[in-house]
């Protein structure tokens, strides 16, 4: 069977994409099966440019189809902040825990009707030949006034969606491949992958 390399060194990625892909003829590779292969600096202006970086460097480097995932919180009441360095908000190494409590120190006090965010994710799929496929997808929710719930990565403690009444951490992991700005995108992406490698859930309706 063919290969697609996820092109990402956070785990948390890796894991929603082994589910997110499922249903395609190919196998899912990733980083951890490509030990010498250095991911490039994220010096794009736009999640898509970063996604694309990511994913062109990782095609060149092991001849496979890659695919590459810039993501990020938008937070309107920072104007757009952390967006594409939402991973080294509060500084390098990048860490979940500090990032989160950077940005509630940030909110502390704001209302919660002015607490609105969106999780952003851009895909970029690159082939070995260089041919490039962009897509988008969002998830609109609010951030918490304190972390709640053990799944997930990143934000997701803080990113809480008002039609649950849970954050995306307290969700649990199947919920949130159902719903999140990665799942959109892959489904954006759908058509592209679906032709590629044709499964038995290319046809789902899901996507
Ligand atoms: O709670 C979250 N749930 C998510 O679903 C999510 N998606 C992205 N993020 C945050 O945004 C950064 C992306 O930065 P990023 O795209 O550069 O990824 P990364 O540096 O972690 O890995 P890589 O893919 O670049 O190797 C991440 O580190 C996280 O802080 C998320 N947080
Ligand atoms: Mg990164």
């Amino acid at each position: 069977m063919s290969r697609i390399v996820v092109a990402t060194g956070n785990e948390g990625k890796a894991r929603e994409f082994r589910e997110l892909l499922r249903g395609l003829d190919v196998v899912v590779a990733t980083l951890r099966d490509f030990p010498d292969l250095r991911m490039p600096e994220e010096t794009g202006q736009t999640f898509a440019e970063n996604a694309t970086l990511k994913a062109r460097s990782v095609a060149e480097g092991t001849g496979l189809p890659a695919l590459g995932d810039d993501s990020g919180l938008e937070v309107d009441f920072l104007n757009g902040a952390p967006g594409v360095y939402s991973a080294r908000f509060a500084g390098e190494p990048a860490d979940d825990w500090r990032n989160n409590a950077k940005l509630l120190q940030l909110l502390a006090g704001v209302p919660w009707e002015q607490r609105t965010a969106r999780f952003r994710c851009a895909l970029a799929l690159v082939t070995p030949g260089g041919d490039t496929y962009l897509a988008e997808g969002t998830l609109e929710g609010f951030i918490a006034l304190e972390p709640r719930g053990e799944c997930g990565f990143g934000y997701d403690p803080l990113f809480y969606l008002p039609e649950y009444g849970k954050t995306l951490a307290e969700l649990g992991e199947e919920i949130k491949n159902n719903l999140s700005h990665r799942a959109r995108a892959v489904q954006n992406l759908w058509p592209v992958l679906s032709r590629l490698w044709p499964g038995d859930k290319a046809g789902d309706t899901r996507y």
